[in-house]
């Protein structure tokens, strides 16, 4: 059962948002979604699946990115889940970088996280079925996201390369296995057995994925980002891309930093890479 929170008219579509008991996460989810003018029951869209960054909600992409007027133009439907369950009765810390805001889109094993903290699941199957059943939408997805959120977008695409024709990534933490904020998210999440974490890591991903199931993908970075060196770590991605020839194109960007000014100024480019293969 989804219940309407908002619904705005926006570049001759319609901006909505929605809550719903969520069965993976075990609480109430929220999302945002983005209908391109035109689409109906008789004209059917593809939809970009937004996966957003640390401290964020389902609200940041769609009131700071600039996405909308370009996904109207390409017919483009953008749904935008929160980054974590949230609620009274789903565990928290005082920490910016884990538990409610920083679910990491993995299915926690560890307690008292293992409970709710399934976003994996919640992405992949239950939200898609969700926005299927409900909206006017084909089931061709891409997804993409920011930070975090662009690990959970590389990430999602590696283990499921059917269920996407593309991914793209803004500043994503690419080898969360090998800096703080996974390191951290990963020993809460899932203990310490690092051969777990492996299954959420782009980086280990990427090394095993076989030619059959190579992805187009992109990603934006800007070499002004406080975080590239320790967090990001693109070029880790790129080199095993390299060893591979699997499709990466990294663009890095002079002087843009981690924030949405830098999202915002190439959405349009990431929402056309997409559109290549969701129209094909
Ligand atoms: C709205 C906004 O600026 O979002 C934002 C700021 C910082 C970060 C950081 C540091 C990491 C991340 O994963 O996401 C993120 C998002």
């Amino acid at each position: 059962m989804l219940e309407n929170i908002s619904t705005a008219k926006v570049a001759g579509g319609w901006h909505k948002q929605y809550s719903h008991s969520a069965s993976s996460t075990r609480c109430t989810m929220r999302f945002a979604v983005f209908l391109p003018p035109g689409a109906s029951e008789t004209n059917k869209v593809p939809v970009l699946y937004w996966l957003s960054g640390l401290t964020c909600t389902d609200e940041n992409f769609m009131q700071k990115a600039g996405a909308f007027k370009k996904a109207a133009e390409l017919g483009i439907a953008i749904v935008a889940p929160d980054t974590s369950p949230r609620g009274d009765n789903v565990p928290n810390e005082d920490s910016y970088d884990f538990a409610q805001g920083a679910g990491f889109y993995l299915n926690a094993t560890k307690a008292p996280y293992n409970t709710h903290f399934n976003m994996y699941d919640y992405v992949v199957n239950e939200l898609p079925a969700l926005i299927e059943q409900h909206f006017p939408v084909t089931d061709k997805k891409a997804i993409s996201g920011h930070s975090m959120g662009g690990h959970g977008a590389l990430m999602i695409a590696l283990k499921n390369p059917q269920s996407y024709t593309s991914a793209s990534a803004f500043s994503p933490i690419v080898n969360p296995m090998a800096c703080p904020w996974g390191v951290k998210a990963f020993t809460g999440y899932l203990g310490d057995d690092k051969t777990t974490w492996a299954h959420y890591d782009t980086c280990e991903l990427m090394q095993q994925a076989e030619q059959a199931n190579y992805l187009p993908m992109l990603i934006s970075q800007g070499d002004a980002d406080n975080f590239l060196e320790e967090q990001l770590k693109p070029q880790n991605l790129v080199d095993i891309a390299n060893t591979k020839a699997y499709p990466l194109q990294l663009e890095m960007h002079a002087g843009y930093d981690h924030s949405y000014f830098f999202i915002s100024s190439f959405i349009d480019q990431h929402l056309l890479f997409h559109h290549q293969f969701l129209s094909a």
